[in-house]
């Protein structure tokens, strides 16, 4: 991996990669401001460390593979001496590597490890401080600074709700420092950059800088208005005191115990297999759905006086844990344009192309922006570096830009002033933060909205994808949502003179003109829903359908009549008078009525219905159900589900991993059931 040095080869690499790794710790920690991604850094920092194991001659206590974090000498806040020095972790960026992390400790305590196995945390991708409690009470804070000494930041700390100011409980030592992460949850962070645009504020790159420079400002009521959390991970003792518990998996609990927000998922994996399955799974499926960035986890020898009997190597690395660090699921690439996409209802929305960026195990071109507001909240220009982030299967988003990686060059973005597909002159909305193409027939809608026609939360068609509904429209076979009930097998099969739809056979063409003709029982809300009128989504359409129980009622109803429903709005009433006053529109429900497609909504299920005036609560994922079917179906038997717990929920229906609302559940007394039993007493 490492290029074999020569002496002076190796002395003068070493010194460079020494000025630039000490570059990048400054700007990391002390400016908060990386201008190297993660990756380069490590990868620069692994080089500089091979160097100095093939050439013993050229270690250096000074070097950057020696130190912890950053020295805080020229720093505004005061400093503060941990109690016991921080340290930082060595890094394992593969299963070979954990590997041999522990055949090293395996030949310093041999077999001792399996009786206690290890302990599997989330490495947080946070700022590490150190909270000092005396007597129970929240004396100091400080960040780790160098590893000795930290800034102090107690009064920063204090306004950081999820930081106690007293430990609960009371078998805590006297005086304990815990160790922990302060970090920032995406959604707070994106809510912060975009305030900080408005008001002309340059934007942080990540979480990670934001929440360690709002850590670290010089005035708390700043740092307050900041969204900042924290986890705990671990504490030390002054004069290493007999604890009364034996492994860090104790440990965290008696943190827990104490008021200390501690590290979901985390594992005790008796074996280092288990480690590995339980890092795969982190990585594959925990790591897309958190609410905040972590950059691996963190594997731990389980029992404490191994960890005591391992030690820490060069006062830096403890023997005793490694961090598994996993792909980045975020990477920087360059802006190159912003495409204007016109979507179901007509929204004008950007659409992000850049440079092709391996992120996530995948290769990425495009990240959705949401609206031009989101582009010039966030900032960006075309032309920039930005971060993207890749969360499992969903479409990548745009972080934010690296405006520290700018030349000069990059250019605003503009708002379209017209559709691009059919020229109209684009109409603000202003409660939807969008411009749309105002023209109902546009083509540019087309597919976006046959698609959400067909699709589940609409007339749930089977086997009309959207490549499919592609092919059907370049056949000329569909053009709106009623040309699709005329369709025939005789229209999908290929024939010899060059007729029908590629990859169609007898069998799935009928299959699908099946689906479709099955489609055409749906009740009124599901057409209302998969009509795609601006502003009715799938609840309001139930709403509507309910209230008015038939197309044709609908369609009478003045704006006043639609408005006076409950949970509408004068907005969405103006949108469906539009849409059902649009001669278009109006030929299109003909089309459909003629079609044989049911109009109305069945009333009689939902008032009888077994869950008749329930409130329900869903947590957690269930084995077989999705949560919007889950939701139909306790609504079809006249329940409401809701999203939060109180003593006013009637019912929690609970899944996999179930977390707060569960306990909430329990707290209260609240009935809770499995998916099994909500099955069962639905008569399924
Ligand atoms: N981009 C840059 O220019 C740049 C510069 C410097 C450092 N860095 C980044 O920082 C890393 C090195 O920093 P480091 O020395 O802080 O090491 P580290 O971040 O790799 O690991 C140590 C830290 O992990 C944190 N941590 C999170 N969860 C934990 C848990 N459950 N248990 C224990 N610790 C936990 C602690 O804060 C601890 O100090 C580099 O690998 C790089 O990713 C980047
Ligand atoms: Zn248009």
């Amino acid at each position: 991996m490492t290029p074999a040095h020569d002496s002076s080869a190796a002395a003068g690499r070493a010194a460079e990669l020494r000025a630039l790794l000490a570059r990048a710790q400054h700007e990391y920690y002390v400016l908060d401001r990386p201008s190297l991604s993660d990756a380069e850094y490590d990868k620069l920092f692994r080089e500089l460390q091979a160097i100095e194991r093939d050439h013993p001659e050229l270690r250096d206590a000074d070097s950057p593979t020696a130190r912890v974090g950053a020295d805080v000498g020229d720093s505004h806040l005061a400093k503060h001496t941990h109690l016991v020095p921080m340290a930082s972790l060595d890094n394992a960026f593969d299963e070979a590597e954990l590997q041999e992390w522990d055949q090293r400790l395996r030949r310093l305590v041999g077999d001792a490890v399996d009786k206690d196995g290890y302990c599997c945390e989330l490495k947080i991708d946070g700022a590490a401080v150190s909270l000092t409690y005396v007597n129970g009470e929240l004396k100091i804070g400080a960040t780790r600074g160098n590893g000795r000494v930290g800034e102090d930041v107690t009064a920063n700390l204090r306004t950081i709700a999820d930081v106690p100011r007293r430990l609960e409980g009371k078998d805590w030592p006297e005086t304990i420092e815990i160790r922990g992460e302060v970090y920032m949850e995406f959604d707070g962070f994106e809510r912060m950059n975009r305030e900080r645009a408005a008001a002309g504020a340059p934007v942080f790159a990540n979480p990670r800088n934001s929440a360690a420079g709002a850590l670290r400002q010089k005035d708390p009521r700043e740092t307050a208005k900041k969204p900042l959390r924290f986890l705990g991970y671990a504490f030390a003792v002054p004069g290493n005191p007999s604890l009364p518990f034996t492994t860090q998996w104790e440990l965290l609990e008696s943190l827990a115990s104490w008021g200390i927000p501690t590290p979901p998922h985390r594992r005790h994996c008796p074996t280092l297999d288990a480690v590995h399955a339980w890092a795969r799974e982190i990585e594959n499926t925990i790591r897309p759905e958190l609410p905040f960035a972590i950059d691996g986890g963190v594997v731990k020898v389980n029992r404490l006086t191994l960890q005591t009997e391992l030690g820490v190597v060069g006062g830096r690395i403890p023997r005793w844990a490694v961090a598994r660090k996993f792909a980045p699921d975020i990477a920087e690439t360059k802006l190159l344009d912003i495409e204007v996409q016109v979507g179901r209802t007509g929204a004008l929305t950007p659409r992000a192309v850049l440079a092709p960026v391996e992120v996530g195990g995948a290769t990425i071109t495009y990240a959705t922006l949401h609206n031009f507001d989101l582009v010039a909240e966030k900032d960006l220009r075309i032309g920039d570096v930005v971060q993207v982030k890749r969360a499992g299967e969903v479409i990548p988003q745009i972080l934010g830009p690296v405006p520290e990686r700018r030349d000069g060059s990059e250019r605003s973005v503009q708002v379209p002033t017209h559709c691009p597909v059919c020229g109209s002159a684009a109409v603000r909305d202003e409660e939807e933060v969008a411009s749309y193409c105002p023209n109902l027939a546009c083509s540019g809608r087309r597919l976006e909205a046959l698609a959400h026609f067909t699709s589940r939360a609409g007339m749930d068609i089977r086997g009309l994808s959207y490549q499919r509904l592609e092919q059907l429209i370049a056949a000329g076979l569909v053009n709106d949502a009623a040309d699709i009930y005329g369709i025939t097998v005789e229209q999908l099969v290929p024939t010899k003179a060059g007729g029908g739809v590629p990859g169609f056979q007898a069998k799935s063409a009928s299959a699908l003109v099946e689906a479709i003709d099955a489609s055409k029982q749906q009740p009124l809300s599901r057409l209302l829903n998969a009509l795609g009128i601006r502003h009715v989504g799938a609840e309001s359409a139930k709403l509507l359908a309910r209230a008015f129980g038939t197309m044709d009622a609908l369609q009478g109803a003045s704006a006043e009549q639609i408005e006076a429903l409950h949970g509408v709005g004068a907005t969405m009433a103006a949108s469906v008078r539009e849409w059902f006053d649009a001669p278009a529109m109006q030929d299109l429900v003909t089309r459909l009525e003629a079609a044989g497609l049911r109009m109305d909504e069945p009333q009689a299920a939902v008032a009888g219905g077994v869950f008749a005036g329930k409130k329900i609560v869903l947590t957690g994922t269930l084995p077989t159900l999705s949560r919007p079917q889950a939701t139909e179906l306790i609504e079809n038997a006249g329940g409401k589900v809701t999203s939060s717990v109180s003593k006013a929920t009637d019912l929690v229906v609970a899944g996999d991993e179930a977390g707060s609302k569960l306990d909430k559940a329990k707290e209260l007394g609240v009935e809770v059931i499995d998916e099994a039993e909500l099955l069962r007493r639905l008569g399924r």
